[in-house]
């Protein structure tokens, strides 16, 4: 058995393989094997655990630190918990020829077992059992005749080594595909290149390579520079990088130096309209990006917002860089976590029935539900593994699709939130707790007007989406519609949290969707805005939606300057302090609500006060400088908001503080 396993593994380094080995047993068998293998096979053994062991260390948290490092064997522990991204991207740091050692308890009990991961997205403080997704992995395991699967108590598995042909590594050159990409774009005139591929194929290698070979002018933008060290490896001298926003507005002012190329490397992490002004400045563009992957994909994106350019020109790599095609290791990774995700090739035809799945379905219909997962991912850029194994165990998650005959044309998924205890409402309003989860739920309260908004139960929807080749049929709103009627006997609304573009609110409006938050920040992904709309189904979700309308209408005058899009609500012209603002400002000036909350109630405070609040004003000239530290930037906001405010009416101020310090012990 030792010269077979040791004849297996040279085997696979030789035709550029890495598979995997599941050990099924109790601790002690698990780790006297692990002992057995690593000393027969020479290598890093690299282990992925929550328990410190082995030599080479790293807990499933930190494996994204060992991105762009290359490792020999490694030993996956999931008997705690399993962490699905980190053992997607583990498995991208292992070269041809290793092996990757997946531990996992005795079967029988493992789908009952508590999955210490699942603190991660489940919003519970415990670890909950996951036996849908236990039951997909054992499924997966069972149909993959190239994964050694070795029990407790039996023997070791029969070794078929791979009937492959010789492998060798790309060495720096172009290789085949790259090479006939690479030419097509030499000879390119004008036009946009899109050159789409599953990870590590090589694409950002391939555009580093134009830079360098080109002759002319190149310029590389991407959401994000520390994402572009692999191009700008290929590239050498040839990269020079500038920001999407900085590069847009070099266009917008006529300034931007004159080039042959713009590359875009993850162009779907983009937004489309900044995308679109980008394309418009140079004759020739590369877009790049990733369509499937533990990052998430950005095909559904970049079909859309391809079909509506002229002149454009499509290239895809298949062939894997750093093993061979068909690895059998990157194939049972893919089907584990369903990374091969809709590439919308074909229209689903015929009328959409709407229907409800349960997490069931992953047991009893897994083809069904896994393609409605599929079209979501498909369509939303960084859907991740934790997306996955929320929707398969969490509790409180609702699924439904539009079914075309057997394809769907569209997804949803809903999240049940809020419902917490009006005292815990009110910790978050103050900003004093902010307990997991409710995601639309939390934020009403800690960034809205209403200490109480979290009381009221809301089911959000997490994700729709609708197949590129059947979107404006209605098939989006039909399935709002569906969730409206749901919803409504036990929820006081229906929200969304999405990425502001004025194309994507029209579609929330058009769904009777008000719009009741917008923040100040751009999200680092998509570059957008996150906004925030409610649809009410209860009379106490009626006002609390009016409310908080009311309250982005009023404050929008101040929110404005800090936002660089127009906001799309029509500004109430009401300068003087009311009930809500004085509540608001105590929350801020006792308690710890965030600055960026109180915008519109701290400006008018500015207006009604004549004290000099001079670190106040400065705030919101934008004058502050980092002459100190944020948080003691933010206790002198906070005093001089104190000061203020008892100024104007010590009696209410006092009662106000007295009020808002007792919601610290709850
Ligand atoms: C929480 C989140 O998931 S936010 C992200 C939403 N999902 C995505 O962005 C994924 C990609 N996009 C999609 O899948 C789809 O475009 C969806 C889900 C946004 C909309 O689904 P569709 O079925 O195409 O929309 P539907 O036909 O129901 O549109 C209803 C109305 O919304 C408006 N609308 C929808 N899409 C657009 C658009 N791109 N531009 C302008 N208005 C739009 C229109 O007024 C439309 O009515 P009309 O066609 O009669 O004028
Ligand atoms: N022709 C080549 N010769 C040698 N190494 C290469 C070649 N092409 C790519 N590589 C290397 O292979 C690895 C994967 O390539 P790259 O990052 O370009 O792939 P990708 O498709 O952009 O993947 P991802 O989606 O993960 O960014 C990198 O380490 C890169 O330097």
């Amino acid at each position: 058995m030792n010269d077979a396993l040791i004849n297996m593994t040279r085997a696979l380094a030789h035709t550029g393989q890495r598979r995997l080995l599941v050990l099924e047993g109790d601790d002690a068998w698990g780790d006297a094997q692990l002992a057995w293998l690593t000393a027969r096979l020479p290598g890093d053994w690299l282990w992925v655990s929550e328990r410190p062991q082995g030599e080479l260390h790293c807990t499933p948290g930190a494996v994204r630190t060992l991105l762009g490092r290359e490792f020999t064997h490694a030993v996956f522990d999931a008997r705690d918990g399993f962490a699905a991204d980190a053992l997607a991207a583990l498995s991208g740091t292992l070269r041809a020829g290793s092996w990757l050692v997946l531990l996992t308890p005795p079967w029988r009990g493992w789908p009952a077992r508590p999955d210490g991961d699942s603190r991660r997205w489940s919003d519970r403080e415990q670890a909950i059992p996951t036996p849908h997704f236990v039951h997909h992995v054992m499924t997966c395991i069972q149909q993959d005749n190239d994964v050694l699967h070795w029990r407790q108590g039996a023997p070791f598995p029969a070794l078929h080594p791979p009937d492959a042909p010789a492998w060798s590594m790309a060495n720096g050159q172009p290789d085949r595909q790259q090479e006939a990409v690479l030419n097509a774009l030499m000879r390119l005139e004008h036009g946009v290149a899109v050159v789409t591929a599953p990870r590590g194929r090589g694409k950002s290698a391939l555009a580093g390579m134009l830079a360098r070979q080109w002759p002319g002018e190149v310029w590389v933008t991407a959401p994000a520079k520390v994402a572009t060290d692999v191009l700008a490896q290929h590239a050498g001298e040839r990269f020079q990088f500038t920001a999407p926003d900085a590069l847009a507005a070099a266009l917008t002012r006529g300034t931007q130096p004159t080039g042959d190329w713009l590359i875009v490397d993850e162009a779907a992490a983009i937004p489309g309209p900044l995308l679109r002004k980008l394309l418009c400045g140079f004759p020739r563009v590369l877009m790049v990006t990733t369509v499937q992957g533990y990052e998430g994909t950005g095909r559904g994106f970049m079909l859309k917002f391809c079909a509506s350019l002229p002149d454009i020109h499509t290239y895809r790599l298949d062939c894997p860089i750093r093993w061979a095609p068909g690895d059998p290791l990157e194939r049972i990774i893919a089907a584990l976590l369903l990374f091969d995700d809709d590439d919308f090739s074909v229209r689903p035809v015929g009328d959409c029935q709407i229907a409800a799945l349960t997490q069931e379905a992953w047991r009893t219909h897994p083809a069904q539900i896994g393609a409605l997962y599929r079209l979501l991912s498909g369509a939303h850029y960084r859907t991740s593994p934790l997306d996955l194994r929320r929707m398969m165990d969490a509790p409180g998650q609702h699924v439904a699709q539009a079914l075309a005959g057997a394809r769907p044309a569209g997804a949803l998924w809903l999240v049940e939130e809020g419902g917490l205890p009006p005292a815990l409402s009110q910790a978050v309003w103050a900003g004093f707790r902010r307990p997991r989860g409710n995601l639309v739920a939390q934020s009403l309260a800690a960034h809205g007007g209403s200490p109480e908004a979290a009381t009221l139960r809301g089911l959000r929807i997490s994700r729709i989406a609708v197949h590129p080749a059947r979107q404006r049929e209605r098939i989006g709103a039909r399935l709002v519609a569906w969730a409206q009627r749901e919803a409504a006997r036990h929820h006081d609304y229906l929200s969304v949290s999405f990425g502001y573009t004025p194309e994507l609110w029209r579609f929330w409006e058009r769904c009777r969707f008000t719009l009741v938050r917008i923040g100040s920040h751009r999200e680092a992904s998509s570059g957008c805005y996150t906004a925030m709309a409610l649809l009410p189904l209860s009379a106490a979700g009626e006002r609390l939606t009016e409310q908080e309308h009311q309250r982005l209408r009023r404050d929008a005058v101040w929110l404005q300057p800090w936002i660089a899009i127009p906001l799309p609500v029509t500004p109430l012209d009401q300068a003087t302090l009311n009930e809500a603002d004085w509540r608001e400002l105590a929350g801020f000036a006792f308690a710890h609500r965030p600055v960026e909350a109180c915008t519109g109630s701290l400006n008018r405070l500015l207006q009604a006060c004549t004290l000099p609040l001079p670190t106040l004003r400065a705030w919101f000239d934008g004058q502050q400088h980092a002459t100190e530290g944020r948080k003691a930037l933010l206790k002198r906001l906070r005093q001089e908001t104190a000061t203020a405010l008892c100024t104007l009416d010590a009696a209410r101020s006092d009662a106000l503080q007295k009020q808002v310090a007792e919601l610290q012990f709850i």
